[in-house]
């Protein structure tokens, strides 16, 4: 029998290290992890818009954060302005550290100078590939809005049952028309890059993956094991998930695939949208090159930025701007490192609907398509060449 990893993957959460505010110089991946949560917060604030544009503005919305973590989407759902969490999570540590989060978010909120109606919250520990969340909410018949699941779906696909019990926790109580999203390793991307290299094995000085499944050549559906090591975050053994048969999983609680998108493709299409651009800034999630005015261009020196120094020397060479200025303010271009964009691009969104209610048999319609249906039925009303076009001609009432 397979040997199971769910305890090795939940030591390794539970004892990984609260970390600050680090600077570059104490990561070298500070840009890449806020570039994907940068990719996180688009994703999530995406949703419950199109969440809200279903339901209508003032409607409550509920979340289930599947491996929630330390809590590191909290901020996301305040923003958000949701009115429900439960998070669940396999490392009892990581709950303990998310609920002492949540309680200082609220906290802080109190104090706030514009006081925001809170969320509120449910915290559990359970390894959601085996236990039924549902039979451990407050509210068994409760139901959701959105089940998101950040950087951890990978974990479910050790096994079927796992699998299924996942998507069962992440569909079964949601609403129609509710969404399940992620982010989770691209297999297509994994195996492309292992197969290109002699030895199984790909990476560079942040992340590192290597085969550890059974047959190479042929990955079984499930159980296909890698260990993944991602510079002072990582160190697990993860599983491929074989997108086409999720789907069709996924099918069996109703729910259709609506996208599913490569972090690069995802960045490219998401960033000159709404205030994405700036939330880039402010939430650090490239890194200014060159880094300092007076910084030379690095492009003979360091390879991790040879492409986004060809780019910027390109732009001085276009720079017309008068000398002075030009020192004083210098052009500059945000990037990511190429072994963070390698790590970071092995990464893909996904986005479910729930689009049929298997026990009711109702399916999903979008309120769009309702008022189209009602603007058919209206055009097609015989009295409508009828009506009076104003109150003169109006026929009396006797
Ligand atoms: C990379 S972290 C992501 C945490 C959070 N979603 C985020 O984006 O910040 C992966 C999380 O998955 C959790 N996890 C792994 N296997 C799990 C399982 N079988 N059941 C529940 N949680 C699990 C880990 O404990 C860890 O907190």
């Amino acid at each position: 029998m397979a040997e199971d990893l769910t305890g090795t993957v939940a030591k390794h959460y539970n004892e990984l290290q609260e970390t600050g505010l680090d600077t570059r110089s104490q990561s070298r991946i500070f840009y890449l992890r806020n570039f994907n949560n940068w990719i996180k917060s688009v994703l999530i604030g995406d949703t419950l818009q199109q969440i809200r544009e279903n339901k209508g503005e003032n409607q409550g919305i509920s979340v289930l954060d599947l491996c929630s973590g330390k809590g590191g989407d909290l901020l996301k759902w305040k923003k958000g302005k949701i009115s429900k969490v439960v998070c669940a999570d396999i490392a009892g540590t990581s709950v303990e550290q998310c609920e002492s989060r949540y309680n200082e978010i609220l906290e802080r909120n109190k104090r706030e100078r514009y006081f925001t109606e809170m969320f509120t919250a449910e915290f559990i520990t359970a390894d959601c590939t085996k236990t039924r969340l549902r039979a451990m909410y407050k509210d068994p018949s409760m139901k959701f809005d959105l089940a998101s699941c950040q950087f951890s779906f990978h974990y479910c696909f050790e096994s079927f049952p796992q699998a299924q019990t996942m998507l069962q926790n992440a569909c079964e109580c949601l609403e129609l028309g509710g969404y399940f999203i992620g982010t989770t390793p691209n297999s297509y991307e994994i195996m492309k890059r292992l197969r290109e290299s002699p030895d199984k094995k790909c990476g560079n000085e942040v992340y590192s993956i290597s085969y550890d499944g059974e047959d190479f050549n042929k990955p079984g559906l499930f159980g296909a094991k890698y260990n993944f090591h991602l510079e002072g975050v990582v160190d697990c053994p993860e599983f491929l998930v074989y997108f086409p048969l999720l789907e069709k999983m996924a099918e069996e609680y109703g729910m259709k695939l609506i996208s599913r998108t490569p972090f690069a493709q995802y960045f490219k299409e998401n960033v000159d949208k709404g205030e994405n651009r700036s939330l880039l800034g402010k939430m650090q999630a490239l890194e200014p090159y060159p880094a300092d005015r007076d910084a030379k261009l690095v492009s003979d020196l360091d390879s991790d930025y040879a492409a986004t120094s060809e780019v910027v020397k390109n732009m001085h060479a276009n720079d017309d701007r008068p000398e002075e200025e030009k020192r004083r303010r210098p052009q500059r271009v945000g990037t990511l490192s190429k072994a963070e964009w390698e790590a970071g691009t092995i990464y893909l969104v996904f986005v479910f609907q729930k689009v049929l209610d298997k026990q009711t048999g109702k399916k999903w319609q979008t309120k769009k398509k309702e008022e189209e249906e009602e603007c058919h039925v209206n055009l097609k009303r015989p009295s409508e060449e009828s009506i009076p076009q104003s109150a003169e001609k109006l026929p009396k009432v006797t």
